[in-house]
């Protein structure tokens, strides 16, 4: 040992000694090359490559160094020896990483590699427009030669990936309003947003399974879709219209969506909007991976205004459309003396453009969502194939629907509810027409007591198909025996709350007395475009 520790000292004592005649015999530049030839030597000799990815480039962050941290830090298990910790802004889950000069070994595709976390001090504040971190950081990534041509650009490109589905999971989704109308905030955004922190999931959501389960596979394979999409040369883009009464699970559905896929949410109030190209603009400001919704459209297109611009019948369907004036609360500004609203006003072309035309392009894997309460009175260029690729029916509360409601609230497995009172819920669950939301009203009032709830909720049913019976022979109705009045009653209570001075609405009311609707089917159903 002690010849060990001798033998070592001398090298070093030469080493020094080498250096020393270095530096004072030989110029700095020759000094240089002969460095960089040592390297050289040794690199050729070596049978591995280094990779350096630092965190700063120049002055720019190098974001191969976050996903490289992000990755590593997916991979490192918990019973390292050292791992550091990061909470990143804006998000909910801790991440850990290697410590300062810690390395760990990664394998891929049967290749193994070696990462090295390489931190130094900054010498001197060198000059740079911003202050660099006083620490250089950086990985070093060691290859054999051999495996180098194998799977170094496959390697960082998965790396890449797995980092932003990392980041999409850590990260709280956003949901992004345009309430400011049309002005920009200090960054030029558009939009406004908030943590979206919304419970409803696929779980919770009270509908008939084998619905559920197709919506669910569609979202799924639209989200690994992007060769399919690629091959097929199609946008990378997907539309769903939601239909069915106030109080259906609509809005329940759309924030299920987007905790399904760890998408952000865009609510465009089209109401704030006044020209097409502001809409264009807003599309534009919008990420990829994200869910852009217009909830109840059929408030927002004035079906009144609708004319053909130009007067003729031959009109080109462009101009056709450019006349249907979108409007509500303080929607398109008509330009004076213009009416059916001209290049100053959102028109239903700029709509169907936003959705499908080759602006909707711009960025990808988005999905638009619409919701209505009456699908009869929208437009059918809204309904062609291509633009709404699904219209999903939310129905009224049916039995499967009832179960999972029962679940939720009240634990009730399979097979927990008596036989006889589960076939008395069938019987008057149709007749009855309540939505789920009136049904999970009284489930919550009663849960404390499971019986009790149960019981309420039979009687409520059908208090409530009575009434309903009643009322068949002097009202007109539709929708099966529901109860139309309280729901339109109940559609006016949420738009006179969404937007008081909302004139753009009437038409719905007018329309829906025309006696032009279809009967909707009880349960929810998905009509595929
Ligand atoms: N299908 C459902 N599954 C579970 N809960 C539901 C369902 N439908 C409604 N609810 C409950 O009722 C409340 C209102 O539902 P939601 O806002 O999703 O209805 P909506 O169809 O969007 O109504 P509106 O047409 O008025 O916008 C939700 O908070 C949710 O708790
Ligand atoms: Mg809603």
């Amino acid at each position: 040992m002690k010849e060990y520790w001798t033998s070592l000292a001398s090298l070093l004592g030469v080493l020094a000694f080498c250096q020393g005649i270095l530096q004072t015999v030989f110029p700095p530049e020759l000094r240089f090359a002969f460095l960089k030839l040592f390297n050289k030597i040794f690199h050729w000799f070596s049978s591995y490559y280094y990779f350096d990815i630092t965190e700063i480039d120049g002055v720019n962050t190098n974001e191969l160094y976050n996903a490289v941290q992000l990755y590593l830090s997916s991979t490192v298990s918990i019973s390292g020896s050292r791992l550091s910790l990061t909470r990143a802004l804006n998000s909910s889950a801790i991440t850990f990483g290697l410590s300062n000069n810690d390395c760990m070994v990664d394998a891929f595709n049967g290749v193994t590699v070696l990462w090295e976390h390489v931190v130094t001090q900054r010498q001197s504040q060198t000059f740079s427009w911003r202050p660099l971190p006083e620490e250089k950081r950086g990985f070093t990534l060691r290859i054999k030669k051999k495996d180098k041509y194998l799977i170094l650009n496959s390697y960082l490109d998965f790396i890449m990936d797995k980092a932003n589905e990392i980041r999409r999971k850590n990260q709280d989704r956003l949901l992004y309003t345009n309430s400011r109308g049309g002005s920009l905030d200090s960054r030029g955004h558009p939009w406004e947003s908030v943590p979206f922190k919304h419970p409803s999931t696929f779980d919770t959501l009270a509908m008939d399974p084998k619905v559920k389960k197709e919506i669910m596979d569609d979202l799924k394979d639209f989200a690994n879709g992007q060769a399919f999409y690629q091959k097929t040369g199609r946008a990378w883009k997907r539309g769903y219209l939601l239909y069915g009464p106030p109080g259906t699970g609509k809005s329940s559905m759309i924030a299920a969506m987007a905790n399904f896929l760890g998408y952000d949410i865009y609510d465009l109030e089209l109401t704030e909007v006044h020209t097409n190209s502001e809409l264009r603009k807003l599309l534009m400001k919008t990420s990829s991976k994200s869910i852009i919704v217009i909830e109840d459209i059929d408030c927002s297109i004035n079906l009144t205004n609708r004319k053909s611009k130009g007067g003729g019948g031959g009109a080109s369907a462009r101009t056709y459309y450019d006349s249907m004036e979108m409007r509500g609360g303080g929607g398109g500004v008509s330009v004076p003396g213009e009416e059916g609203g001209g290049g100053n006003s959102i028109t239903l072309s700029g709509l169907l453009n936003f959705t499908d035309g080759l602006w909707s392009c711009c960025g990808s894997e988005r999905i638009f969502v619409f919701t209505t309460n009456h699908i009869e009175k929208l437009d059918p260029a809204l309904l062609r194939s291509g633009r709404m690729d699904m219209h999903i029916f939310m129905s009224h509360c049916s039995f499967p629907a009832l179960k999972i409601l029962l679940k939720n609230y009240l634990g009730y497995e399979e097979g927990d509810l008596d036989e006889e009172i589960g076939k008395e819920f069938e019987g008057v669950l149709e007749k009855a027409g309540m939505t789920p939301a009136d049904v999970s009203e009284v489930l919550i009032k009663n849960r404390r007591d499971k019986g009790n709830a149960v019981r309420e909720l039979l009687e409520a049913l059908k208090a409530r198909a009575e009434k309903n019976n009643v009322a068949g022979g002097s009202r007109e109705k539709v929708n099966g025996g529901h109860d139309l009045e309280e729901e339109e009653e109940e559609e006016q209570e949420k738009r006179a709350l969404e937007s008081p001075k909302e004139e753009g609405c009437d038409f719905v009311e007018d329309s829906c007395k025309k006696g032009d609707e279809k009967d909707p089917k009880e349960d929810n159903e998905i009509i595929e475009k």
